[in-house]
């Protein structure tokens, strides 16, 4: 599709002119304002199956011109919603390393640090992602959002190995680890809404969980996430510093705002 980036002339109020859905509605993401969510007590805990992953398999760890992108193998899945939704990559959102607030979700208009996804499609109805991905129950998305503390040390498993992949369409492949070890402790407490992939092309496709708790990076590997990598590919001229890679938060409209916790 068309090159879009997220500052200038192909910036994010460009986007709708090539890629419509961009500027229609359950675009994502939202600011969260917990003043407004309604408590819905048939939200269960997320339950994930084969996130557990041995060092002996391998996964491959890239730079697409947007993000950092870790691929994930199809045996994992999410086994507590309505249908099953298969793991296809995770990927992270940050800002700059003067400027640490980078998580696409606001909380009560406070952005965090930065924000993991985990991007899973319905594979009982979808062969693939890319069959998956415009479909209206095709997408579902874990959002973990990330703010600057302790050290952590399963983030490492893949930061490490960032200046490998320092320019758009490099790839390495890095020895598995335990996903279940970059979300947050409780898995039964999170906002749920209907909204869109937050990139172009911004299909309203996205059955979007985000967890209440936000898992810590510290300074240092945010600072490595925020400096290691650029958009542009090795041999251009002029490179391009991969940094604040966020769209800005949307209205929610009528859209209904849902919390699997009280208070
Ligand atoms: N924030 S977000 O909405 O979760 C989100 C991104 F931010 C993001 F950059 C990507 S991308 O890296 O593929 C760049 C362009 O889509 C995705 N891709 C998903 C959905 C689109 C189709 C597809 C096909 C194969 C693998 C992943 C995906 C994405 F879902
Ligand atoms: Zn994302």
């Amino acid at each position: 599709g068309a090159k879009w980036t997220y500052t200038g002339p192909h910036g994010e109020h460009h986007w709708s002119m090539h890629y419509p859905f961009c500027g229609g509605s359950f675009q994502s993401p939202i600011d969260i304002q917990t003043r407004q969510l309604s408590f819905d007590p048939s939200l269960r805990p997320i339950e994930l199956q084969n996130y557990n992953l041995s060092a002996n398999e391998q996964l491959t760890l890239g730079n697409n011109g947007h993000s950092v992108v870790l691929s994930l193998p199809r045996k994992m899945y999410i086994s507590s919603l309505p249908q099953r939704y298969t793991a296809a990559q995770l990927h992270l959102h940050w800002g700059s390393s003067h400027l640490p607030s980078g998580s696409e979700h606001t909380i009560n208009g406070h952005q965090f640090a930065a924000e993991m996804h985990l991007v899973h499609f319905n594979s009982d109805r979808y062969p693939n992602i890319s069959i998956a991905a415009d479909k209206s129950d095709g997408l579902a998305v874990l959002g973990v959002l990330i703010e600057i503390g302790e050290y952590n040390p399963v983030v490492d498993h893949f930061l490490k190995y960032i200046n490998g992949i320092k320019y758009r369409d490099q790839k390495v492949q890095v020895p598995a680890f335990n996903i279940r070890g970059l979300l947050p402790t409780r898995l039964d407490e999170y906002y749920r809404y209907d909204g869109s992939l937050t990139t172009p092309p911004c299909y309203p496709s996205v059955l979007w969980t985000v967890f209440k708790t936000p898992v810590t990076i510290s300074l240092k590997q945010f600072r490595t996430l925020a400096t290691a990598m650029y958009s542009s590919h090795q041999q251009e001229t002029v490179p391009v510093p991969m940094n604040s890679n966020f769209r800005k938060p949307h209205y929610t409209d009528n859209r209904l705002v849902l919390c699997s916790f009280k208070r």
